[in-house]
This record gives C-alpha cells, sequence and structure tokens, in this order.
C-alpha cells in the first residue's frame, strides 16, 4: 500500500498541514508528486481538490486512512524541485502550504486541465519502433488535430501507456500540451493541409489538368505542410471558395487550430551581438569556468552602461548550447520594450515573457511554452522565478537591490534568497547584477558567499558623467525659491539650445511626509534609531516607526530659528508646469503612475523619446534605470531629499542607489553627460558618495552603521503585525503574542534579541482594520529558534489565543514596516 501526502485548499491556520491518505491500487502505478487529486474531507467527507506533495510507502496511523477519489491530471503539475522550494518557502517565510505553493502552480485557478498528444510527424517515420509504439503513432495520424490524453488512453486501452508516451514524448515524436479551462475564449483560426491519405501524386490525379487554381494549392501544402487560410487566399490570389471546392473533393483538410496569445505583439528586428569588452570577457569567463568547480553563485557589480546585458545574453546562449534553460529576472519597470526587445531580439519564439499586465489567459500561456519546452528562457518579473523548466541551468538577477524583488503578499519571500535556493536543487547558475548592489549582497560577496565580478567602465568607453551638486538651502538665501536651482535652470537651457535631450527625475516612493526646514535642510529625526519621524494626523504628532516614539511637530526650526519647517513635497505635476513655463518651447513630457496607466502609453512616451520628439522627460522611479538613450546628456534630480529622509533603515542606500542609477542615464552615448543633483542635505555621506560614484566608500561607511545600530547583515528583522476590526481584540492579541514570544525565548540573550513595541503601525488603520506590530530584531544564530518559537505561536496557535475576527501578518525581513 502506498500513501499521498496532500495539502489541501483550505485558508484556516489550524488545517495547514498535509493530509495523508490511501493510494487505492488502481492508482498506484498513475499518482505522482506534483499531480492534483480529488480527496474526501472533513466530517462530511465533502471532495475536495489537493495536490500532491509526497507519496511513501509506509505510514502508520491508528486509524483507517481515508482513500483518494480521483486524480485530475496526467502528468505532474509541479516538479519535485519546485516542491522542495515550496516546502521551504514555508518554512523560511512562515507561511501556510497553500500560500507557499500558490506561486509554484499554474496561474490562476485551474479547474480543469487537459492534457493532449500530438504527433510530431516529421520524425515519426525514421525511427525504428515497436508495435506497441507503432499503434500509438497509427492512431494519432487518424486525428489529425492533437488528440485528448484520456480519450486516446480510453481508446487504445494499452497497459502501462504512460512510460512509453514519455519515452515518444523525449524522442521528439510526439508532442504533449496542456491547456486549461478558462472562461477566457480560445481564439482559433483556419489552417489547411493536404490530406493525409493520399500522397502528392494521387491529390493532382484527382484535381485534374483544369483546376489552374487548385493545382497550385495543392502544390504550395505540399511544399509547405500547412498553411493559415486567410494569408493561403492571399498568397496565392485565390478564394475562400476555391479551398472549399477542394476540401469537397477530399484532397484537402480544413480544421481549426488555436491562436497562441502573444506576450509581445510587435515584430521585433534582430539584436545584434557585441564582441565582449575584456571587462565582460573576464567576468563570462570566470562564470562558465568556475561554476561546478569553486562557485556557483556570482555577483557583477558594473558601472552603468558597462553592458552588462550584453553578458547575460551570451551567457543564456551557452545555456541553450548545453540544451539547459534559464530564467532572467529584472524588476517589474525594466521589462520595457527595450529590454525585451534585446532577448526576444536574439532568441525569438524560444522566449516566454511573464509580467504583471498579462491577461491571466496570456500568463497561463507563457506558463504553458515553459512546462512544455517549447520557450528555453523566461524574461520576466519576479514571479518568473517559479518558472517550470525541466532543466534549468541558470538564473539571472538583473538590478537585484530593486526593491520589487522582495514579495509583499504572501508568501512574502525575497526573490533572491529563493533563486540561491532553486539553484542549489537543480545544480544552476545563479547571477546577480547591479551597479548599485544591495548592501546586503555586497557583504556576501567580501564574505565570499558569492564570487564578485566587477565591471568599471562603460562598454563604449565614455566616461561616468559629472555630477554636480546644488545646495538648495543656498538658493533659498538667494532668494531663490523655486524648486530649480539657478544651475539647473542653465543646464536645461543650455541642453535645449544644443538639441540634446534632458531627464528631470522627482522621487515619490511612498511616505514621504517627512518635516524639514528649507533653510538649513534640518530634518525631525528619532533620538533612539537615527530615522525621520513621520507626522501622524490622527494624533497631531510626529511618530518613529521603529520604537514608537512620539513629539510634537515644531513649528520654528530647532536648529536655525527658522520658520520655513514644514512637510516635504513637490509633485511630478509641479515640476511639469513650472518647466513648462520656464521653458515654453520645449516638448515636454511626464512620465509617472498617472500618465502612464493606460495600456501602451508607456511604450508610446519611450518610442518618442528615441525618436528625439521629447526634449524633457519628467519622471519618477520608472524612468530611473534600464533606460538606453544615447541623445541624454543631463540628468536634473530635483530632490535627492525625498528619499534620504524616508522612515527607513535603507533610505540612504536606497539615495545612493537612485542617484547612481538615474545618473548612469546621461551620456550613454559619444558625449559626455551632466548631472545635477539639488539637496538641502549636502553632507549627507551617501549623497557625497553618490557625487563621487563611489560605491565602496559608501559600503564602508553603511555597513558600520548598520553594526552599530543593528540592522541586517547583521540582524534579522520579523515583523508581527496583528490586525482586525475590533481594536480592543487586536490590542489584546498583539499583547499575549509578545509576552508569549518574550517569555518562550527566555533562553537567548537579551543581547542577541531585541523587542519593539507592541505599537500602532505606522498605518494604523486600512479599510476598517486596526494594525499593531511588534518587530523583532534576532541575531543570525538565533533565527531559526526565534522562527520556531513565532511559529507555535502565531500560526499553530499553540498557546491558545482568542483569535476571533484577528488575524496575524507575518513578515520575515520586510522591505518597510508601514
Ligand atoms: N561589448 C560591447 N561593445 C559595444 N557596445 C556594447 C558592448 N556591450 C554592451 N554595449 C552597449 O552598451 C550599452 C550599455 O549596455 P547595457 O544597457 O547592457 O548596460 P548595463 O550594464 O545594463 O547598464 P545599466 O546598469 O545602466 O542598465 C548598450 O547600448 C549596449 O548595446
Ligand atoms: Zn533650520
Ligand atoms: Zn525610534
Amino acid at each position: 500500500m502506498k500513501y499521498a501526502e496532500v495539502v489541501v485548499d483550505r485558508k484556516a491556520s489550524v488545517l495547514d498541514r498535509p493530509f495523508t491518505y490511501e493510494i487505492g491500487y488502481q492508482f498506484e502505478n498513475i499518482l505522482k508528486e506534483g499531480m492534483r487529486v480529488i480527496v474526501p474531507f472533513g466530517n462530511g467527507n465533502k471532495a475536495i481538490k489537493g495536490f500532491v506533495i509526497k507519496i511513501e510507502d509506509d505510514f502508520t496511523s491508528n486509524f483507517k486512512l481515508k482513500e483518494i477519489i480521483d486524480i485530475l491530471d496526467d502528468k505532474p503539475l509541479v516538479s519535485k524541485e519546485l516542491i522542495q522550494l515550496g516546502l521551504w518557502i514555508k518554512e523560511e517565510y512562515l507561511s501556510s502550504y497553500m500560500d507557499a505553493f500558490q506561486p509554484i502552480l499554474p496561474p490562476g485557478d485551474f479547474k480543469e486541465i487537459n492534457t493532449f498528444v500530438e504527433l510530431f510527424k516529421t520524425k515519426a517515420n525514421t525511427i525504428n519502433l515497436n508495435n506497441v509504439e507503432k499503434s500509438i503513432i497509427e492512431y494519432l495520424k487518424d486525428n489529425h488535430a492533437p488528440m485528448l490524453l484520456s480519450k486516446l488512453k480510453e481508446d487504445l486501452n494499452i497497459k502501462n501507456i504512460n512510460p512509453i508516451l514519455n519515452k515518444l514524448e523525449e524522442d521528439g515524436i510526439i508532442g504533449v500540451n496542456i491547456e486549461i479551462k478558462t472562461t477566457v475564449n480560445k481564439k482559433t483560426e483556419k489552417w489547411v493541409k493536404l490530406n493525409e491519405k493520399y500522397n502528392i501524386n494521387e491529390a493532382l490525379e484527382i484535381v485534374g489538368t483544369r483546376a489552374k487554381k487548385q493545382i497550385e494549392i495543392a502544390n504550395h501544402l505540399y511544399i509547405n505542410g500547412e498553411s493559415q487560410c486567410t494569408r493561403l487566399i492571399e498568397g496565392l490570389n485565390t478564394s475562400l471558395s476555391t479551398i472549399k471546392a477542394l476540401e469537397k473533393r477530399n484532397v484537402i483538410e480544413i480544421y481549426d487550430k488555436e491562436v497562441e496569445r502573444n506576450a509581445v505583439k510587435r515584430p521585433i528586428p534582430y539584436y545584434k551581438k557585441h564582441v565582449l569588452t575584456k571587462e565582460q570577457y573576464n567576468a563570462f569567463e570566470c562564470i562558465l569556468e568556475e561554476y561546478d568547480i569553486k562557485s556557483n553563485k556570482f555577483l557583477i557589480h558594473g558601472v552603468t552602461g558597462s553592458g552588462k546585458t550584453e553578458i547575460y545574453l551570451q551567457l543564456v546562449e551557452e545555456m541553450l548550447k548545453k540544451g539547459k534553460d534559464a530564467i532572467i529576472l529584472v524588476p517589474e519597470i525594466s521589462l520595457t520594450p527595450q529590454t525585451i526587445d534585446r532577448f526576444m531580439g536574439r532568441f525569438g519564439e524560444k522566449v516566454a515573457v511573464i509580467h504583471s499586465k498579462l491577461s491571466y489567459g496570456e500568463r497561463f500561456d507563457q506558463w504553458r511554452r515553459i512546462k512544455t519546452g517549447k520557450a528555453k528562457l523566461v524574461v520576466g518579473a519576479r514571479s518568473a522565478i517559479f518558472a517550470p523548466f525541466k532543466n534549468l541551468g541558470l538564473i539571472i538577477i538583473d538590478e537585484e537591490h530593486e526593491n520589487t524583488y522582495k514579495s509583499s503578499q504572501n508568501p512574502k519571500y525575497d526573490t533572491i534568497d529563493v533563486a540561491e535556493k532553486r539553484c542549489d536543487l537543480e545544480h544552476a547558475i545563479l547571477v546577480l547584477g547591479s551597479a548599485t548592489p544591495l548592501i546586503e549582497t555586497y557583504y556576501k560577496a567580501q564574505r565570499g558567499e558569492y564570487k564578485l565580478l566587477e565591471l568599471k567602465e562603460r562598454a563604449n568607453k565614455q566616461k561616468l558623467p559629472e555630477i554636480l551638486l546644488v545646495d538648495m538651502r543656498e538658493e533659498l538665501s538667494f532668494g531663490n525659491k523655486s524648486i530649480f536651482s539657478r544651475a539647473l535652470y542653465n543646464e536645461i537651457k543650455g541642453n535645449l539650445e544644443n538639441n540634446r535631450q534632458t531627464i528631470l527625475f522627482l522621487n515619490r516612493r511612498g511616505f514621504s511626509n517627512f518635516v524639514s526646514c528649507r533653510s538649513c535642510g534640518y530634518v525631525v529625526k528619532c533620538t533612539n534609531c537615527d530615522i525621520s519621524m513621520t507626522y501622524h494626523k490622527s494624533i497631531d504628532k510626529l511618530r518613529c516607526h521603529y520604537c514608537g516614539a512620539t513629539r510634537d511637530v515644531p513649528h520654528v526650526c530647532p536648529q536655525c530659528g527658522s520658520k520655513y519647517i514644514k512637510y516635504f513635497g513637490v509633485g511630478t505635476e509641479q515640476v511639469e508646469i513650472t518647466t513648462k513655463k520656464l521653458f515654453p518651447n520645449a516638448r515636454i513630457a511626464r512620465m509617472d503612475g498617472d500618465t502612464t496607466s493606460l495600456k501602451g502609453s508607456y511604450e508610446n512616451i519611450l518610442e518618442d523619446m528615441k525618436s528625439g520628439e521629447i526634449d524633457i522627460l519628467i519622471g519618477t522611479q520608472m524612468i530611473s534605470k534600464g533606460l538606453d538613450f544615447p541623445n541624454v546628456t543631463l540628468v536634473g534630480i530635483i530632490a535627492a531629499d525625498t528619499t534620504l529622509n524616508l522612515p527607513d533603515f535603507r533610505s540612504p542606500e536606497k539615495s545612493f542607489q537612485l542617484v547612481t542609477q538615474v545618473a548612469g542615464r546621461a551620456g550613454r552615448g559619444d558625449d559626455l553627460g551632466k548631472v545635477v543633483l539639488q539637496t538641502y542635505n549636502p553632507e549627507h555621506y551617501s549623497i557625497e558618495y553618490a557625487k563621487l560614484q563611489d560605491y565602496n566608500k559608501f559600503y564602508k561607511t553603511e555597513i558600520m552603521l548598520r553594526e552599530e545600530f543593528l540592522y541586517p547583515p547583521f540582524v534579522n528583522i520579523i515583523s508581527i503585525l496583528v490586525y482586525g476590526e475590533d481594536r480592543y481584540n487586536v490590542q489584546h492579541v498583539i499583547k499575549s503574542c509578545y509576552d508569549i514570544i518574550k517569555k518562550e525565548s527566555f533562553f537567548i540573550n537579551d543581547f542577541n534579541k531585541h523587542f519593539i513595541g507592541p505599537n500602532p503601525a505606522p498605518l494604523e488603520k486600512i479599510k476598517n482594520n486596526y494594525r499593531w506590530q511588534i518587530i523583532i530584531k534576532i541575531e543570525n544564530n538565533h533565527m531559526e529558534c526565534m522562527k520556531n518559537i513565532i511559529k507555535r505561536v502565531c500560526i499553530l496557535n499553540e498557546f491558545n489565543l482568542k483569535l476571533d475576527n484577528v488575524k496575524f501578518s507575518i513578515d520575515v525581513n520586510p522591505l518597510t514596516i508601514l
């Protein structure tokens, strides 16, 4: 007797464990890990869906186990390695089983999946087959459309057919395709081909010698195989009635064929291969040589414009040569046509693209192309890390420092960690790339966990742009209250006169309601945490998100006495209006969340930028990275302070990254670029080192501060948030939770653990839910113990907290704690 461990789709946390079922004899040789099943569940034995994560030969139980009712899939949907990855995610990020497997399973609510078998005829006759195999081929020959696997099995009734089909598929004789039943209608079109009953001579005999067009059509189909109906009509200048006539005489067949929903609809020109520069070549060589011997994890630290993408492309090419698949992750906002074109322009049909704007049907199509081996590489945002490749050889994470690699929804995974784990499970290479690596990543590289590869020059040997720092406090003291400094104004003017393009950048990430002085640059910060305090309207006070300390809003600057102390905030719209006023003849475009929500508008703006129809492009993060426009020689950063003063320990790092990335858009062509950086804090180390474009100096200062104030990579941060509509319950649960965790972790030295809270979350109430949180800083060596305690308290509820209408949200190393 065999047993299956099944994860069922039930939300309640007490049921968050796999259930064991007996596998009846009829299923014993069919059921595989990674397939979905129907199982009886609960007291009423309701039939529900589940997912098999493990099959065991032995199981001891005190009571009779229930039996699996039915199997839903013909083939495993998920590989063993991806099941392992799912289980790892569950433990690592303290998520539920179902949440952990959600991103790994095919997209959408996959109620019914049908498997089809089709014959790849070209090969069928050339290989020696045994009788059973021949009967399958014969059967498929009689059915020209892809055949439902279940029907094939029923019709043929061959014992143990699965391994035979697998072998035929591996030999490339048949293809197996899967299809999901969705609400999205399948798009089909009419195709034609010669009737297989006749060879071409017989076909022409039937047509006779008089019908010239019909002869032409038959010959065309003989040479080209099948053809799309409308294309045939246009191409041969014939009519539908002529084709219908041929069908009537049984010479040809007309049939429906599914139109693949392409993720990319435009034609894409070939992207020319560059000869690698010496630096590029060294990195490329090192990765291929050291892989499997010394290290399989690499960090490419390469300045902006150093040609990291070309290295990625050539690595992928090497993989394809070896028959291996590749995953290339880029941040969602870098999934521009420019990036996609580079990959599709080099690898064409082999590329799958996954991003969040795809419809559900399109997403499934991409998943299917990967699963069935039609796509060999995927270029995509975060979730593409779970692409179901069979033979993964390489994972590339470009711009690895980007926020989007941390998932803010369940499961709250960190893509880099997941990629590391997946590379270990599948013996693949991991390549991280950035001009401004995450502090944590660089720290790992310093410790030898990643092999560090450096690119110090731009691919075209152009120098990095010159950065001009403007102290906005001085502007104010000169009576200039505008958002443009005199220097930036003059530079823009000059650039316009030279017919060059300008990018004006303004950061608007999340919260920016810190309070600062425009005369001296003073920012109200928490004395315990060295982090900007945030204004809370409900209590009319400033509060620190890390320790909960509050204070009144000052009306005069505590540092210089000026009354120009207020909330900081400029919008892109305001910048646009001002720019139009100052430069009435310039062609100005704005790119931010508001202007690009329409599908395609983003592409349009980039297209206009490329063709030179825009003189000044104003934008937010969207324009900060990945863009490669040779005619942009000037970049203006309106206010570096918005990121510098985010209530987040990462704000210096974020500022350094942003300035470097945005500056990197300038001077990518033949002429040197220039950057004007406006700030109220020119002395800040992050601004200072950004100006010098010196990552190493920045890293050294930052890592020292992280150690001193106890932030990652020296500790882990775990956020436990309790939310619910009843404020009293929420406060009660968070308090009990705090007490229990503290008590249970008594054996961890206070020096190694720090509790902050319970405090109201910075966003105290969202959608009628009150939110309170505890933040735990825990030293790396004690992380596993602490996670275990949290799991027992918050997930398994071993301490019987009364969780009426109250829920937990746990985030391990959260991106922000808002
Ligand atoms: N070996 C090469 N020879 C000539 N040009 C190259 C070479 N490699 C890359 N390039 C060109 O250099 C430019 C910059 O390359 P790419 O955009 O890949 O840089 P990057 O390192 O990704 O920069 P960023 O981090 O700023 O996005 C591109 O226009 C690319 O076509
Ligand atoms: Zn002041
Ligand atoms: Zn504080």
